[in-house]
């Protein structure tokens, strides 16, 4: 594998995690098990690691994260991310995955088994048994069989559950607004649509969704109260949706006869909590988030997790990203060429144009445009992303942010930077290439340059501020550059080059070689770019399209000196100091010099 090239990424694993899913990683990074971390140790040591991989214990905070300098991925093995601050995880770019299916089958069996066990009185006659005594009468209990099961949040461990009561003979209503109604109806479950008559009508309920704001203590003493008296209720999705105090009340009150519970608030819980309380009281059956506690499960999670953590480490894209979007493979095959194609021309257009009069972000509203084959893929997200990451890193340095799928739109509205992408399938004028992105920078209009703050200082030259504008191909895979602002380039935008806009004259090159050859710089290549005669740019706001322009000369003849402009473009050995460029053009007349490295 191409990263065991280098030193090798490390991975931070503070909780128990079946062991299948490390061998994986053992073979291409240092995977480093650190159980019983207290948060400070992890706040402390988590700037070492690549990638981290938790499960519900770790509290993954933003503070963590914001800590994290080389974090790419935190890796949740099981399903629920709420001790996962992913908003923030978003924000820096690190993709945070999950195992959305590798424990639901465990989830469903345990909250069957709690079920059972609450109503069979099994937890309090082993009890009792192992006590020596031999009590029978104490324990009578009841059957599920006909009973009504009202089930909130009918996802994948709902459904499973619903259809496990089924075949057990008992009726299954649920709530879920966005639950399908077909995978409903096929259960045989009836969907209810509110959450009084799912309490009203239940002799057990079971909770089975996410905690977030719409479920957080979603069910309190209001809500105990409709129940049937001497209902029964279970808790294996996650502490908070119920409120524990009120619980503790409906349970000694004797309007619940039981409570089945596998998650707390707080885990494990405070010994002076209500928690703690509800735990010890005699008719809850309680487990310490065991829901997903099987062998199997445990090896479903860590071994979907840990090839997602490879994925992402070697650059691909992870196949249950909680914060990225879903794009598949074999797309992805398609898009990579692109992408750094795209990455290129963000840079090249940050480095080249902020060097003119105005600077580059005084630009800040851009057209993307993808013609011929590349029009046809759809999820340009990738695109988009490199583009944003192309051209704020002359600015902010590579390593200063990290720009990916998961934050590029997030950082783009935060700097203010607007892209417009349009496909036209339609053959561009330059047909020698399958494929053509384009990049346009729209002059700012009165209006949004004073409400950004970055008003563009007139060149006295508006033909230029027009021209802003770099299209490229993938030849062979590898990014060439076909043009820049009005010149008919072909380039390909890799390591140091220097960028000469002068008059088309012959000599030329030889001053230009002998003021480089002078401060020891080496030409490794060099290329002329004529003006282009076939194609100019209509600044149209909202449509920019390429359209067949006027007389070549007037392109020409931008300058009005009559003479014949040219873009020069030399792969040097080094970077170029701002003094040789400042040389090139007093003493190589050249009319600009401009050095980049890509
Ligand atoms: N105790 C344990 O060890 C385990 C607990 N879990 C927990 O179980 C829960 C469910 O997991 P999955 O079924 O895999 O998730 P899921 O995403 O497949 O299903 C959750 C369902 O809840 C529904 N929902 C969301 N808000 C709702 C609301 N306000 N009212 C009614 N329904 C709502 C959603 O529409 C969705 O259908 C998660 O919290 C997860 O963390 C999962 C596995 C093991
Ligand atoms: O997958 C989930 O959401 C779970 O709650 C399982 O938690 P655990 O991995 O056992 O700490």
């Amino acid at each position: 594998m191409p990263l065991l090239k280098q030193a090798r990424p490390k991975v931070l694993v503070p909780e128990k995690l079946s062991p299948d899913g490390l061998a994986l990683l053992r073979s291409a990074l240092d995977v480093d098990e650190r159980k019983g971390l207290s948060p400070e140790e992890l706040l402390e040591i988590i700037p070492h690691y690549e990638a981290l991989l938790v499960r519900s214990e770790t509290k993954v905070t933003a503070t963590v994260l914001q800590a994290a300098k080389r974090l790419k991925v935190v890796a949740r093995a099981g399903v629920g991310v709420d001790n996962v601050d992913v908003g923030e995880a978003t924000k820096l770019g690190i993709v945070v995955v999950n195992s959305p299916s590798g424990n639901i089958g465990a989830a469903a069996e345990h909250t069957i088994a709690l079920m059972m066990s609450m109503a069979r009185k099994i937890p309090e006659g082993c009890a009792s048994l192992k006590a020596g005594k031999w009590e029978r009468s104490k324990f009578v209990g009841v059957e599920v069989k006909g009973k009504v099961l009202g089930i909130i949040g009918l996802g994948k461990v709902g459904l499973t559950v619903a259809r496990i009561a089924k075949g057990l003979g008992m009726t299954v209503n649920a709530l879920d607004p966005y639950a399908s109604p077909a995978a409903a109806s096929s259960a045989s479950v009836t969907l209810v649509s509110s959450l009084p008559e799912l309490l009203s009508s239940a002799d057990f309920l079971t909770i089975h969704t996410p905690l977030i704001a719409s479920t957080r203590g979603m069910i309190s003493d209001a809500e105990l109260a409709q129940m049937k008296p001497g209902a029964r209720i279970l808790n294996v999705a996650r502490g908070g949706t119920i409120d524990e105090a009120a619980l503790l009340k409906a349970l000694e009150s004797g309007q619940l006869s039981g409570a089945a519970i596998d998650v707390f608030t707080s885990e494990p819980p405070d010994p002076e909590s209500t928690a703690s309380k509800l735990i010890a009281h005699p008719r809850a059956v309680v487990t310490p988030h065991l829901g997903a506690s099987t062998v199997e499960a445990q090896e479903n999670v860590s071994v979907d997790v840990c090839e997602q953590v490879l994925d992402i480490l070697k650059g691909s894209l992870p196949r249950s990203a909680v914060n990225a979007p879903l794009i598949l493979p074999e797309e992805y095959q398609k898009l990579q060429p692109f992408v750094r194609l795209v990455e290129k021309i963000g840079n090249l257009y940050t480095q080249h144009y902020a060097s003119l009069p105005g600077g580059s972000m005084a630009r800040n509203t851009f057209d993307l445009i993808y013609q011929g084959e590349v029009a046809s893929i759809n999820n340009t997200k990738p695109l988009f992303a490199a583009l944003i990451k192309g051209l704020l890193a002359p600015i902010t340095g590579q390593e200063g942010l990290n720009i990916n799928i998961v934050n590029a739109e997030l950082v783009a509205r935060e700097r203010g930077i607007f892209v417009s992408e349009q496909h036209s399938r339609d053959p561009h004028d330059d047909s020698s290439y399958s494929s053509l992105v384009t990049l346009i920078a729209r002059p700012p209009s009165r209006p949004s340059s004073r409400a950004s703050g970055l008003p563009e200082k007139s060149t006295g030259a508006p033909q230029l501020q027009h021209q802003r504008v770099i299209s490229g191909t993938c030849s062979g895979g590898q990014p060439l550059i076909t043009r820049l602002g009005r010149f008919e380039a072909s380039f390909a935008p890799e390591g140091t080059l220097l960028i000469c806009e002068n008059y088309d004259s012959p000599g030329k090159i030889g001053v230009v070689g002998s003021i480089l050859g002078r401060e020891g710089v080496n030409i490794n290549f060099m290329t002329v770019a004529p003006v282009s005669s076939k194609l100019s740019i209509h600044n149209a706001p909202s449509d920019a399209k390429f359209v067949k322009d006027g007389p070549t000369e007037v392109l020409s003849d931008v300058s009005g000196s009559g003479k014949t402009e040219a873009l020069m473009i030399l792969g040097v050995d080094r970077v170029v100091p701002q003094q040789t460029a400042e040389d090139l053009v007093q003493e190589g007349g050249v009319l600009s010099a401009c050095a980049i490295t890509l």
